[in-house]
């Protein structure tokens, strides 16, 4: 009988972790399992997981004919992986079946040898399967929100995953994406200023990174540092900065940069990041609903948490983690953080606030009753390059996974720009 393979081991491992302990991939990067295999295998274990996270709902639903009930959630979970492997990522039936059976627990080999070895029949069947619906609470809230068909383009995306994006230091897309070509790296310059690589592989291993020429960052989270507009000299304050993708797009502008973040370990790889790219910003660790600042500020941008569902291609594991009673703390947490910001702004100062969400209560709905709360906000039009017509929205940008399909799509994202036309308050 074959042995037990590490690195199908460490998939199933996370994909128990996320299933049965609901806990995030990127939670589990020092798992045992991980940890014992070599960067390549380990590399390799976690995209395993991250297929069989994406093919789920398509696995269950080949799955279904076969079982009178469902099974024990280790036997599932082996059976999506394997199912996943040899479906979607290309893995030899023989292969994958033997592994499958080696990882199942001795009362269930003969059930898991007889559906693995259906699931590997089944590609034709697979390949007509329509993209895995996203849970209800969340399909709900969208469809409202964008519609039945927007949704459904929105899971293909997902299931289709993410491209790698680079944002240039110097702002030269069409000289890095030349200068990766020249090294026989596939990369297209996007009209928004981002590089964007077909293939994704070691990041640290691409030419330029150890010199900090880019950092990554999806096409849509560089826009809202971009809306923002700031330039040299400016006081800027990032005020939910880590791990600090739009502060280094701010630094890179010259601006004095304030970057704050409550989370001590996520600023610690915003330090690591300035400091690879050889950006300077000030940074402060603490709870932006205590802080106060000394002096109003030019330029906000408040890049709130929230949902995260805008980045479900890149996290497939983030809807079934997300516990939609939270919601409404986050959407609070987000008013209040808007309302301290508000007052840090010195007459005539700019603010943008961002999530990479698509839900409306962490976009549109939100910037509507934000400016409600404050008139002496002013929502200003964003206007950048690359930007296509149907991203715009009454309130700002609102970026969808299913946008530039032909481009590999984008994060979704939702992005507003208000002009301050009052006094300061600090
Ligand atoms: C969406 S992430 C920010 C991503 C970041 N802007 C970037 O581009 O890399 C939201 C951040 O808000 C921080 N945060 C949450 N609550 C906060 C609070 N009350 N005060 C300050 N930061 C907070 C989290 O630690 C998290 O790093």
């Amino acid at each position: 009988m074959a042995r037990k393979d590490p690195v199908r081991a460490a998939a199933l491992g996370l994909l128990d972790g996320v299933w049965s302990e609901g806990r995030s991939l990127s939670d589990q990067i020092e798992t045992e399992a991980l940890a014992a295999l070599a960067p390549p295998d380990r590399a390799r274990a976690q995209r395993l997981a991250v297929l069989a996270l994406r093919e789920a709902g398509r696995i269950d639903r080949l799955l279904k004919p076969h079982l009178r009930k469902a099974p024990p959630s280790r036997v599932q979970a082996l059976l999506r992986l394997a199912g996943a492997e040899m479906l979607a990522g290309g893995g030899a039936a023989h292969g994958v079946v033997d592994a499958a059976v080696a990882l199942a627990p001795a009362a269930q080999k003969g059930l898991v040898n007889a559906l693995a070895r259906k699931l590997a029949g089944a590609g034709d069947a697979h390949a007509a399967l329509p993209a895995p619906e996203l849970p209800g609470w969340l399909r709900g809230r969208l469809m409202s929100a964008h519609g039945k068909a927007a949704v459904q383009r929105m899971e293909a995306a997902h299931l289709r995953g993410a491209p790698l994006d680079l944002t240039p230091r110097n702002g030269d897309a069409a000289a890095l994406a030349a200068r990766l070509a020249g090294q026989g790296i596939a990369a297209e310059a996007l009209p928004t200023g981002s590089v964007r690589l077909a293939v994704g592989g070691q990041v640290s291993d691409l030419p330029g990174f150890d010199a900090g020429d880019w950092w990554v960052q999806d096409a849509a989270a560089a826009l809202p540092a971009r809306a923002l507009g700031v330039g040299p000299g400016q006081r800027v304050l990032d005020l939910c900065a880590a791990p600090g993708g739009k502060t280094l797009q701010l630094a890179a502008t010259g601006a004095e940069v304030t970057a704050l973040d409550i989370s001590e370990a996520r600023l610690a790889r915003l330090r690591a990041n300035l400091a690879r790219c050889g950006l300077e910003a000030r940074i402060v660790a603490g709870d932006a609903l205590d802080w106060t600042p000394e002096a109003p500020f030019d330029a906000i941008l408040l890049d709130a948490p929230c949902s995260a569902t805008g980045t479900i291609r890149r996290h497939p594991d983030l809807p079934y983690l997300r516990d939609p009673a939270r919601l409404r703390e986050i959407f609070a947490l987000q008013a209040a953080l808007i309302d301290r910001a508000a007052g840090w702004l010195r007459p005539g100062g700019r603010m943008v606030f961002s999530t990479c969400s698509l839900l409306p209560e962490e976009g549109e709905a939100q910037a509507r009753a934000a400016l409600e709360r404050h008139p002496e906000l002013t929502a200003q039009p964003i206007d950048l390059p690359g930007l296509a017509p149907e991203w715009h929205v009454p309130e700002g940008l609102r970026l969808r996974p299913d946008f530039w399909p032909e481009r590999g799509g984008m994060d979704g994202f939702f992005v507003a720009l208000w002009q301050h036309a009052g006094p300061a308050r600090v």
